[in-house]
């Protein structure tokens, strides 16, 4: 793929509990387009986090090589991986909730206050993200207030605010409802069209997948099966 902006080859990945070995990746190959959204599924337990967590360089992997956007990311040392991935990645995880006692516009500000964006332009940024994702008017709500489409709204928001090339997403729509659900993935294709930013999702559900450019199986560690969803509008 020419326009690829991450391009993972012989991925390996084990996970040693010191009782047993758990070969969670066994040489994983993949290649994301710029501007494409990917939907990673399989079974409980394939490895589908594990592989968004190998090739966003949230985790080291044992072998195998990622390049995203000419930087071979695992070769970075820690702490410039880290800042790699706040500059040029959005992140729509469980393991990063909103934080409870921050309302919707100081969660999504976050990232920028934290990138050394001044006050003043993280609030107007931040403002312009929620009118977005259509919640200007819950910015100074807490996340307690809203409810599960809005929070993950606000959370998309949240990963998107830096304008960031890739956007990666574990069950971006997990605890919703099918109504909600189809109303995050119209958001999330939505920001995709318009902003031409890559997603790369994980996801149970069929319905969502269809909604994806590309749908990558996965099972035991590898991957099985790469195509476009069965799907004539897309
Ligand atoms: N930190 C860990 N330590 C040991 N084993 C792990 C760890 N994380 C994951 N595993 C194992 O690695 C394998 C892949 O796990 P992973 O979470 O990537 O699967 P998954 O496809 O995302 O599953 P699910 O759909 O249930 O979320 C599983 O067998 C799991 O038990």
């Amino acid at each position: 793929m020419d326009n690829a902006i991450v391009r993972a080859t012989g991925i390996h990945k084990t996970y040693d509990t010191g009782k047993i070995q758990v070969n969670a990746l066994r040489g994983v190959d993949l290649s994301v387009g710029r501007g494409e959204m990917v939907a990673i599924m399989g079974p409980s337990g394939c490895g589908k986090t594990t592989m968004l967590n190998c090739l966003s360089g949230l985790d080291d992997v044992d072998s195998g090589q990622v390049i995203v956007d000419g930087v071979v990311l695992h070769d970075l040392p820690d702490d410039e991986r880290s800042d790699y991935r706040a500059r040029n990645m959005g992140f729509v995880f469980q393991l990063y909730n909103l934080l409870p006692v921050l309302t919707s516009v100081e969660n999504v500000e976050m990232p920028l206050l934290l990138s050394g964006v001044g006050a003043t332009e993280a609030r107007r940024r931040s403002m312009g993200m929620l009118d977005r994702v259509g919640l200007a008017d819950r910015a100074s709500h807490l996340p307690a207030e809203l409810s599960g489409g809005q929070r993950q709204r606000v959370t998309i928001a949240r990963a998107l605010v830096n304008q960031p090339s890739i956007i990666w997403a574990d069950e971006p729509t997990g605890d919703l409802d099918s109504e909600t659900t189809g109303e995050i993935m119209d958001l999330i294709l939505e920001l995709n069209r318009s902003n031409l930013q890559s997603f790369i999702l994980v996801t149970h559900s069929e319905e969502v997948g269809r909604m994806a450019h590309r749908i990558v199986r996965m099972r035991d560690g590898v991957i099985v099966d790469d195509g476009f969803p069965n799907n004539p509008t897309n």
